[in-house]
């Protein structure tokens, strides 16, 4: 079935088809496969903007648009209603870009419409001033379209524009239009450069873009992708992350970062599942590891889909990186139960003393003693307390480490043992054994504490391919400046940044990234990670940010908020409140209850609106969010209002992606 190819846009139409239409699209695609095009009525149609545009007959009522590319091949590009059909044919046009020699779609009546509406000359502050026709045309910009980019001076006017330009032209213009310079552009473009472009070349252009046109093998790969057409990713990758995800070879371990939503969980999919197909040895596996369990529930519940194969699936382990430790550690012979938090937060705060409290107490265990592996006083006495605020001197070091002593050997005396200590349990215990995985994917990776790294790097052989780790580190829950390099992890040359942000609103990245401000975030290879770049593919309504004397008026308002998304008819399961800390979630719950508003109870198997900290949220997507307590205190330890918090929730898709932020000043 090599004839025919399917096209980006085709997915979504055929969704949207009843069952009858869709038969009869499979019937035309079959037809093609079978290279007899009768009954199909492949049609010419008179006023196209593009000579190689057809139609076919799917039914009575529905016709298939598709793109002649040459030697008897063709791309499905969408199936419409008769009239919706011709007119969407008459008005594209395809091209291949001169730089990348993709293919490409314009929607040239719109480019037409969009220019009869716009003034004559160049504006006198145009968004794309700081290149030169020269450059744009070097970015793979059509030269027809440089007179029109001269007149934009808005976002609005470049957004207007979307549908319209080909995508791979109107991305470019996205990074010039966020601010990114020329050359910055040019080396996210750089890999992909193709020599010798030959523009009339259509067939060669399409095979050189996988992420909008997919060549069918055959009727069994076309049934796996039409099983779920919702689901974009499964097919077609942003060329960035194709080229992050099918590569070959890393000499070691590789990071791919990128802002909340640009696709690092799809990437590590794709990654995982084509190092399970490339696996020759029977006995060998891939891990795929994350923070939570609920974030590992749905990776597994993701590669499902991705991959049809039982055998392929068969070779990858999709564990949390806590069971994977309570796993390694129980095969290891050790005997112990899991200190339940409340416990453990418990023995912190009969600790606390001197001043120090037990939330203090807790995380100077976890980010400084259990994260450096230290042992004794005299090492906490010299050690470095980077990223841990305020200095301590030498008396307080002496009382701090009395009070972790104490809780230690009350955990050990009742045989409990947390998470993080048990990662560094098993760490020691794998470094012992063979290593069970040839490779791991690891999610979420600015979540995991050292301890948990050197498990996961004790459970991998060292090696080309060996960790394939995504991370953004805007996300991160806790402060914790972790250094992949200090824990025999080296990144360093292979390490990329995702920027398209294909879930969140360009309306919501910008405030996201207005909140945050242009300053760098510290990456897990060291390196500052900036937002610059992050852009958006789809667009909602703006945000609201409303600010409230107190607590008390700010949940009123929080209330008022999630009524006025329900009367709009969003449903409660499709809004989350998400806030700072876990004391106001049930008094949140409470009052969304005494407002007769259904509150969601995961263990109840109650639907309604989730109530949960950013951290609990993870994983789940919403229409809209409210983020409650983002007050002056919170924002600079950047954990409540990332991209992901505002993005991850307000899903744009259908409500505009509201979210609405209060915060008490
Ligand atoms: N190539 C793609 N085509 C279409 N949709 C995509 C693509 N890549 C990712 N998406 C969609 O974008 C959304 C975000 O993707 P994903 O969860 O992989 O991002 P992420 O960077 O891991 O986000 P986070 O950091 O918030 O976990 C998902 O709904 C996913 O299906």
């Amino acid at each position: 079935m090599a004839d025919l190819a399917i096209d980006r846009g085709f997915l979504p139409a055929y969704a949207r088809l009843q069952r009858r239409v869709q038969d009869a699209v499979v019937a035309a695609i079959g037809k093609f496969a079978a290279h007899t095009h009768a009954g199909l009525h492949l049609e010419r149609l008179a006023g196209a903007r593009d000579p190689n545009i057809r139609t076919i007959r799917i039914d009575r009522f529905y016709r298939g648009v598709v793109l002649a590319l040459g030697e008897d091949r063709y791309a499905l590009l969408d199936v419409l209603p008769h009239d919706d059909a011709i007119a969407f044919a008459v008005r594209r046009r395809f091209t291949v870009n001169q730089v990348l020699g993709v293919l490409e779609m314009r929607d040239e009546a719109g480019i037409e419409e969009f220019s009869r509406g716009q003034p004559a000359g160049p504006t006198s502050a145009g968004l794309f001033d700081h290149a030169s026709d020269k450059d744009l045309v070097r970015l793979g910009i059509d030269e027809d379209l440089v007179p029109l980019l001269r007149v934009i001076s808005t976002d609005r006017q470049l957004e207007s524009l979307d549908g319209r330009l080909p995508d791979t032209q109107l991305d470019v213009l996205r990074g010039l239009a966020s601010g990114m310079p020329v050359e910055e552009v040019w080396s996210e473009l750089a890999a992909r450069v193709v020599s010798g472009v030959d523009t009339d070349d259509l067939l060669a252009a399409a095979r050189r873009t996988p992420e909008r046109i997919r060549f069918v093998s055959g009727p069994v790969e076309l049934a796996a992708i039409l099983d779920h057409p919702f689901d974009a990713w499964r097919v077609f990758l942003h060329p960035t992350q194709r080229d992050v995800a099918y590569r070959e070879f890393y000499s070691g371990p590789a990071l791919v970062t990128g802002s909340a939503g640009t696709g690092k969980t799809v990437t590590g999919l794709h990654r995982a599942a084509f190092l399970a197909e490339r696996l020759t040895d029977q006995s060998a596996k891939v891990l795929v590891t994350t923070f939570t369990r609920a974030v590992a529930d749905s990776l597994r519940r993701q590669l499902h889909r991705l991959n049809a194969d039982p055998a392929v699936r068969a070779r990858i382990d999709v564990v949390s990186v806590d069971k994977l430790a309570y796993e390694v550690a129980v095969r290891g012979g050790q005997r112990f139960t899991i200190a339940e938090n409340a416990v453990a937060d418990q023995l912190w705060e009969s600790a606390a003393a001197f001043g120090f409290t037990g939330a203090f107490l807790k995380r100077e265990w976890e980010q400084v003693v259990l994260a450096q592996q230290l042992t004794t006083v005299e090492d906490y006495r010299a050690v470095k307390r980077a990223g841990r605020g305020e200095g301590l001197r030498a008396a307080q070091r002496d009382q701090v480490w009395a009070a972790i002593e104490a809780v230690r050997h009350e955990l050990a005396r009742r045989r409990l043992r947390t998470h993080t200590q048990l990662a560094d349990d098993a760490a020691a215990l794998a470094r012992r054994s063979p290593p069970p995985y040839r490779h791991v994917v690891v999610d979420e990776g600015q979540d995991l504490h050292p301890a948990q790294w050197r498990l996961l790097r004790a459970l991998v052989t060292p090696g080309p391919n060996d960790m394939f780790l995504l991370a953004d580190p805007y996300q991160r829950i806790y402060d914790s400046h972790v250094s992949l390099a200090r824990l025999g992890i080296q990144v360093r040359g292979r390490a990329r940044r995702l920027t398209v942000n294909y879930r969140t609103t360009h309306e919501i990245l910008d405030l996201s990234v207005k909140v945050l401000g242009g300053d760098a975030a510290v990456g897990l290879d060291g390196n500052g990670d900036t937002l610059r770049g992050y852009r958006s593919v789809t667009r909602g309504a703006t945000p609201v940010v409303a600010a409230w004397t107190d607590r008390d008026s700010e949940l009123e308002g929080l209330i008022e908020r999630v009524g006025t998304w329900l009367d709009q008819g969003v449903e409660p399961h499709a809004i989350a409140v998400a806030v700072r800390t876990g004391q106001l979630v049930a008094t949140i719950a409470r009052l969304l209850s005494d407002a007769h508003i259904p509150v969601a109870d995961e263990r109840r198997g109650v639907d309604g609106v989730h109530v949960a900290t950013m951290h609990r949220l993870k994983g789940l997507e919403f229409q809209c969010l409210a983020a409650v307590g983002l007050d002056a205190n919170v924002l600079p330890a950047r954990q409540a209002l990332t991209p992901a918090t505002v993005d991850r929730h307000a899903h744009d898709r259908t409500c505009g992606g509201n979210a609405a932020f209060c915060s008490s000043p």
